[in-house]
Formats: C-alpha cells, sequence, structure tokens
C-alpha cells in the first residue's frame, strides 16, 4: 500500500475496536492475559485463508504462521495481496474462508485489543485538525491506556518535538512515525506495520531498522510489508512472499537468497590474459564486463584469491558477490508481476 498524502489527512484509516466494544471469547473461553504473559501465544496463524471481492480473488488458500522473535518481511507485487491479507488478520475485512488469528484467536474476539496487536496500515488515518499527541491520547483513551504511555511513544518515535503541532503539518515519514506511535501505544506483543519506511528520511530509515531489531529481540512478533527490497534485506530474519494471493516462499531470508542466486567472485586485474590463463587452468570460465571487471559464477571468493595470488595475476579488486534479496524476489516473482510490462507487438 503506498501512499504519498500531503498531510496526515485523508480517507478514515481502519478503526481498531474500542476497550468497551470488546466481545467475550467464543464459547466462553479464557479471558486473554495481559502482553508480558504471552510469551508464546503470539503468533500470526493465516490457515486456508482466501478473500474474494466479487470475482476477483485477492488471497487464495493462504497458510503460513508469523513466529515472534524474529522480524518477518512481508513481500509481493502490487495487489499480491499483502494489504488484504493484513486487513483480515487484524478483523478489518471478512474472510470468504479459511481464518487469521493471533494466539489462536480471532482479532475481533481479543480483549484490550491494543495489548496485543499494534498496527500501521495507512499513515494517513490520524485526523488532521488534532496535535499528533492528542490524536494518540484520543486512542489511549479509548482504550484505557494511560497519558503517560503517549509521552512515551512520542519520544520513542522521534516526535517530541512536534507533538503539539498540528498532524495536517506533518510531512509523510512524520505521518508515519505518527502511525508507528500508535502501532506501539499499548506495548503489544504483535506488531504488523504495512510500509512502515514509506517516506521516511535516511535518518528514519536507521531508526525504523533498529526499532524493527528491538521489538524482535524483545520477543515480539513482527510482520513487515515493504517494496524496498534492500531495505529488507537490512531487517528481515524471515520472508513471507505472496504472488497473486498465494504463498510464493515462506522461509528464512538467506535460504531464500541462496536457492535462487548462484553466488560469484567479482575480479579486476590489469593482466587479463593472465587472468584468464590462471582461472582456466583450474576449470572456471570467467566473464568479462564492458567496464573491465570479470566475474567467475558459482566461486568461492577464498579459492579465487588463492589461486589467482599462487599465479602471480596483479589484482585491483576481489570481492564476493552473494547475490542479493533483489535478484532472488525477482527470479521468484518475474512470472507472477501482475502489472509487468506485456509483450510489445511487432
Ligand atoms: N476493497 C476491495 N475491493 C475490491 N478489490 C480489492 C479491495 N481491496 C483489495 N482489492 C484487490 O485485491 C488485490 C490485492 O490487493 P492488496 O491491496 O491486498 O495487494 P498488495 O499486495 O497490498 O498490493 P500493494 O503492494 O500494491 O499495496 C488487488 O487486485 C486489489 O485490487
Amino acid at each position: 500500500m503506498r501512499i504519498i498524502p500531503s498531510s496526515c489527512q485523508g480517507p478514515a484509516g481502519p478503526r481498531l475496536p474500542r476497550a468497551g466494544e470488546r466481545e467475550s471469547p467464543p464459547g466462553g473461553g479464557p479471558v486473554t492475559p495481559p502482553a508480558a504473559t504471552l510469551g508464546h501465544m503470539t503468533s500470526i496463524d493465516v490457515q486456508d485463508l482466501t478473500k474474494e471481492y466479487g470475482t476477483r480473488r485477492a488471497v487464495d488458500h493462504l497458510t503460513f504462521r508469523v513466529l515472534p522473535g524474529r522480524v518477518t518481511g512481508f513481500l509481493g507485487p502490487n495487489g499480491a495481496g499483502k494489504s488484504t491479507t493484513m486487513r483480515l488478520v487484524l478483523g478489518l475485512d471478512h474472510p470468504t474462508s479459511g481464518s487469521a488469528t493471533v494466539g489462536g484467536r480471532a482479532y475481533t474476539t481479543l480483549t484490550r485489543p491494543l495489548h496485543r496487536v499494534g498496527a500501521l496500515l495507512d499513515a494517513r488515518a490520524a485526523h488532521g485538525s488534532r496535535s499528533g499527541r492528542d490524536h494518540l491520547r484520543v486512542l489511549a483513551a479509548s482504550h484505557r491506556i494511560p497519558d503517560r504511555r503517549v509521552d512515551g511513544v512520542l519520544e520513542e518515535t522521534g516526535l517530541g518535538a512536534v507533538a503539539r503541532d498540528r498532524v495536517r503539518t506533518y510531512s509523510l515519514g512524520m505521518c508515519q512515525r505518527l502511525g508507528i506511535a500508535a502501532a506501539l501505544l499499548g506495548d503489544p506483543g504483535v506488531v504488523l506495520l504495512d510500509e512502515p519506511s514509506n517516506g521516511l528520511d535516511p535518518e528514519g530509515i536507521v531508526w525504523i531498522r533498529a526499532l524493527l531489531r528491538r521489538l524482535a529481540d524483545e520477543g515480539r512478533t513482527v510482520l513487515v510489508s515493504s517494496h524496498l527490497m534492500n531495505e529488507t534485506a537490512v531487517f528481515a530474519d524471515h520472508l513471507v512472499v505472496l504472488g497473486r494471493g498465494r504463498l510464493l516462499a515462506d522461509t528464512p531470508m538467506r535460504e531464500f537468497i541462496d536457492a535462487r542466486v548462484r553466488p560469484s567472485v567479482r575480479i579486476r586485474t590489469s593482466d587479463a590474459a593472465a587472468l584468464r590463463t590462471a582461472l582456466a587452468r583450474h576449470g572456471h570460465d570467467p566473464e568479462e564486463h564492458p567496464d573491465g571487471h570479470w566475474t567467475v559464477p558459482g566461486a568461492r571468493v577464498d579459492d579465487i584469491g588463492r589461486l589467482v595470488s599462487a599465479a602471480g595475476v596483479p589484482i585491483l579488486e576481489l570481492t564476493a558477490d552473494e547475490g542479493t534479496l533483489e535478484q532472488a524476489y525477482l527470479d521468484l516473482t518475474a512470472a507472477e508481476t501482475e502489472f509487468a510490462a506485456q509483450p510489445q507487438e511487432a
């Protein structure tokens, strides 16, 4: 969900159930314990989840689990169903079939939901005529959260200095920070963020990386959608990838890349003939590039370093190219991209 507002005003964002609206668990089940005692009860479970809008299937028999203690990156091309899945987890939409639960319970049945799940879906949700602080105070009051927590999350998200300014004067990055502050207000064990880096400046990007890492290290369940591959590669431990509403991958980050991108070694030399001869002698088939550097596909940097050194080849640069998340992601989703350019007709 990419959003480019000129202020935080815009269509009303999703309204989370208020404390007074809580429902008893179906069948009179146990009351939800406070966040501090949740432990293993914070996983998100998506089970055979399907959502159709008319004839359009946005989510298609999706099954995956998001576990605590790690940051899970939620990836997929435009229209893949990421936001719809998040909305279904948050009870903001009803599934056509299947289920999405948090700690084994549907979101709408949670007692003190803001203490269990914090979410940023739409940074424009805040009312522009209120100050950032008042926006959070209203939210806090409706969930019986003390005002001191409001000041805590304002400081934590770097909004302390602008807390009393009207939200309509906020930049997109400030709106994102306010949305994240709202998500953290109840100190929840589960955090869902839809493109939190959108609009953040470089300092904000570094800040969100550290925040996500801390939330995971504290044992929380963290699900973060993003279109920024380089960013996701930095903050995510695990990936869930969708394509056309279906699950394409549910795997640790490193395994995802290693399974799809063959590592190679990059070399620059002042003696190309000597390099080629030395590599060919050991069965390598290097590729020359227009800017003068060479790559050795499927090789390890230690092995190549040793053999070119033994052969006396002058080396200007020698680096391991381990493959990027972007390369692996594009390889996986190439056939899935809904809005990929159509082949031009002759
Ligand atoms: N309320 C709705 N009514 C009709 N169709 C919808 C609705 N919400 C989503 N869709 C459709 O469902 C599909 C999945 O959309 P969704 O927003 O979940 O994808 P996404 O992966 O979050 O995309 P993006 O990365 O562009 O934000 C799209 O085809 C979208 O047009």
